[in-house]
C-alpha cells in the first residue's frame, strides 16, 4: 500500500494553534488522512496514496474556519516500507474497559490476557491491520463502556464506521441480535469481516459505503453507535434518526466536548435529547435518546 506524508504548516497566535491543529486534523481526515502528530508548527499525517482527496483538502484549508490563519502543505511519498507488516509485528497489550471487555490483539499470543480470574469477561480478539479500533482510542472505549450500561440482548445494532468492527463485534458478544456495520474505507470493510470471523460473530454483516448505505439496509435498530468525527455526525444524524426505531438509543462519539452544543442542536431539531455524557481526555461520548 503506497502512503504519502504530509507536513502542514499553521500560521496562527500561539493561543490558537491547539484550536487550528485539531480542526485540521478533522479536515484532513475527511480527505483520508489519519496518524496524525502535532509538530511546533502544525501538524504530520499520513494519506493512502488512493484515498487523497487533494480538492477536499484545498477546499476545506481554503475555507478554514478560524480566520487570518494561513495554512501551508507540502506533500510527498512516504518511505516505501510495509506498513501493514510494521503496525502487525508490533502487536498491542490487552485493553481492558470496565471489567466486564478486554480487547486482545489476536495476532499475537505472547501478548494475550489473563483473565483465569475472570470467567464471565467478554474477550474480543483483534487484528487491526490498518484499521482503526483497537479499544486503544478513549472513543472507542467510552462507546464500549457506554454499550455496557445498555440492554443489547436480543437488540438490533448499527455501527456507523465500523473499523475493525470492534463496537459491532462487542455488541454481537453482548448478545445483539444481529448487528449491521459500514465503514467507507474498503480495507477497514474487509478487516471488520475478518475479525468477525475471528470471534465467531455469524451475525454482523458489514457494508462498504457511507451512510448513503442505509438506504438500502431494512428496518430500524435499537442501538445506533457512530465512532468517526464532528463534521461526518451532523450530516449524518438526520440518516441515524431515520434508521433508529421508537425509544432508540444513538450513541456518538469521536468529537471534543466544545463540540457538544452544536451536536446537541442537532439532536434537538431531529428530536432527540441527551441521557448522559463521557468525556475522557476531552474526546466525548454523547448518549441520545428518541
Ligand atoms: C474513529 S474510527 C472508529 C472505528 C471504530 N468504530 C471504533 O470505534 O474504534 C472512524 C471510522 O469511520 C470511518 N469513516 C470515516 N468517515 C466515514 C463516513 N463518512 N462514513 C462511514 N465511515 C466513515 C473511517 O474509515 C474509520 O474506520
Amino acid at each position: 500500500m503506497k502512503y504519502l506524508v504530509a507536513t502542514f504548516n499553521i500560521e496562527t497566535s500561539a493561543d490558537l494553534m491547539q484550536a487550528c491543529q485539531d480542526l485540521l486534523a478533522d479536515g484532513a481526515a475527511e480527505a483520508g488522512f489519519e496518524s496524525f502528530e502535532e509538530t511546533e508548527t502544525g501538524i504530520e499525517a499520513y494519506v493512502q496514496k488512493d484515498l487523497f482527496d487533494k480538492e477536499a483538502l484545498d477546499a476545506y484549508i481554503a475555507d478554514f474556519p478560524i480566520m487570518d490563519t494561513q495554512i501551508t502543505y507540502d506533500i510527498q511519498d512516504a518511505e516505501d516500507k510495509d506498513w501493514n507488516q510494521e503496525w502487525e509485528e508490533q502487536g498491542f497489550d490487552p485493553i481492558f474497559v470496565g471489567d466486564q471487555v478486554v480487547i486482545y490483539d489476536a495476532k499475537h499470543p505472547e501478548l494475550y490476557p489473563d483473565t483465569s480470574d475472570r470467567p464471565d469477561i467478554i474477550e474480543i480478539g483483534i487484528e487491526a491491520k490498518l484499521a482503526f479500533g483497537t479499544g486503544n482510542h478513549e472513543t472507542t472505549r467510552m462507546i464500549i463502556a457506554q454499550l455496557l450500561k445498555m440492554p443489547v440482548k436480543t437488540k438490533r445494532i448499527l455501527d456507523c464506521g465500523t473499523g475493525t468492527g470492534i463496537l459491532g463485534l462487542t455488541a454481537s458478544k453482548l448478545g445483539a441480535k444481529d448487528v449491521v456495520g459500514y465503514d467507507i474505507d474498503e480495507w477497514s470493510v474487509e478487516n471488520a469481516k475478518h475479525n468477525a470471523v475471528l470471534n465467531g460473530v455469524d451475525n454482523m454483516e458489514v457494508l462498504f459505503g457511507n451512510s448513503s448505505v442505509l438506504n438500502h439496509v431494512s428496518g430500524v435498530f435499537d442501538v445506533v453507535m457512530a465512532n468517526i468525527n464532528r463534521n461526518i455526525l451532523l450530516e449524518d444524524m438526520k440518516l441515524f434518526r431515520s434508521v433508529m426505531n421508537m425509544g432508540g438509543t444513538l450513541i456518538l462519539s469521536g468529537f471534543y466536548e466544545e463540540d457538544v452544543p452544536v451536536l446537541l442542536e442537532k439532536a434537538d431539531e431531529l428530536g432527540l435529547h441527551e441521557i448522559t455524557r463521557q468525556v475522557d481526555n476531552n474526546w466525548t461520548c454523547l448518549v441520545l435518546g428518541a
